[in-house]
């Protein structure tokens, strides 16, 4: 198959070099100087650790790069996947379509699969692509298990199988919904972890947080249309214990040095990449107020983010809540 991947970060460029062990795949950068530079010395600036196979064509040129493309992957930020899929529907192709990005638009609310529906409302074999999986494993070519999630289900089962590899299991979903939320309220819940680990909380700290942050991620996502067993498999618990314990986790990374006392201004000019929890932690926060479903830890971590409150404070705030039915 012949695979465009627009979005050159860590993981556009980790799922390029998985995928073009068994695929056709072109790269596409939107930065010009990044293109060439990746081009040339087959390495990204956002995953200097492994080289991208010369099989991989890299493209400056958005029209060059889905011209023959059979299936489309966007793994830009989510606050790019809106003007990538603008730009996209600009040329005349109708390819397949798959995304890779992870959260809620910021401003909008949305789920990345009703942006899709706003910017491209007549394209059906279109879904999702999420579950746990840190880019520099999967560019090492490490086991990795994700879902590929679309409303149409033979094109998830087809997909799924088109895109599986030894090293990368895919398996599919119909749960858009539910693949899209538990991928972008782990994040937050991330965040939180990060802060107790950062303030040396210790190990029964942590399960308290995965444990209770799933619950978040349960209610909100039933109430938005997400089924439970979806939160109970790769694409929920899986990512949320992925991110939640591991150090290759940006999201994570940002509540340990939030624990440590720096801004968030600072730690996101550090960090060198997107950490989408910070973008997802307001409409998460909003989308549950509305439906007046309690989330502590994500109300917590707002007021962290948000409202200047000191994340030893917000962490003495969530323990003093009256103790009640689990
Ligand atoms: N890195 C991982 O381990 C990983 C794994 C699974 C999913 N994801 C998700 O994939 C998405 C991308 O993450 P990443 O790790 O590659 O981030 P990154 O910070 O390494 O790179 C972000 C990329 O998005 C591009 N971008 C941002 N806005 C754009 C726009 N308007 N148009 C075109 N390109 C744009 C940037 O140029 C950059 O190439 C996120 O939503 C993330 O949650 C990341
Ligand atoms: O580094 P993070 O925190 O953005 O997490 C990366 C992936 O989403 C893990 O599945």
């Amino acid at each position: 198959m012949k695979i465009a991947i627009l979005g050159a970060g860590a993981w556009g460029s980790a799922l390029a070099a998985s995928f073009s062990s068994r695929h056709s795949v072109c790269l596409w950068a939107r930065d010009r100087a990044d293109a060439e530079s990746l081009a040339s010395t087959r390495r990204s600036r956002y995953l200097p650790e492994i080289p991208l196979p010369d099989s991989i064509r890299v493209e400056a040129s958005l029209e060059s790069a889905i011209r023959d493309a059979q299936l489309i992957v966007v793994a830009t930020a989510t606050s790019g996947l809106r003007e990538t899929l603008k730009a996209v529907s600009a040329f005349e192709v109708a390819p397949e379509l798959a995304w890779a990005c992870k959260g809620f638009e910021r401003g909008t609310s949305r789920l990345p699969h009703e942006v899709v529906a706003e910017v491209l409302p007549r394209a059906t074999h279109v879904g999702a692509l999420s579950g746990p999986s840190f880019a520099l494993e999967v560019a090492r070519g490490q086991p990795t298990a994700i879902v590929f999630a679309s409303k149409d289900a033979a094109f998830a089962t087809a997909t799924s199988a088109a895109l599986n590899g030894e090293r990368l299991r895919i398996y599919s979903s119909t749960d858009v919904a539910g693949v899209e939320l538990g991928g972008a309220v782990k994040n937050v819940i991330a965040i939180a972890a990060g802060i107790a680990d950062g303030l040396g909380l210790g190990r029964n700290a942590r399960a308290a947080l995965v444990t209770r942050g799933l619950a978040e991620i349960v209610r909100l996502g039933v109430a938005l249309g997400g089924t439970r067993e979806t939160f109970m498999g790769l694409t929920g618990l899986g990512d949320l214990v992925l991110t939640c314990t591991g150090d290759l986790s940006r999201n994570r990374e940002v509540g340990v040095r939030l624990a440590s006392g720096k801004t968030l201004e600072v730690i996101l000019g550090e960090l060198g990449h997107v950490a989408e929890g910070v973008q997802s932690a307001q409409p998460v926060r909003d989308l549950a107020r509305a439906r007046s479903i309690d989330m502590p830890i994500t109300d917590a971590i707002c007021a962290v983010l948000f409202e200047g409150r000191v994340p030893a404070d917000a962490v003495r705030q969530l323990l003093a809540r009256d103790p009640k039915a689990e």
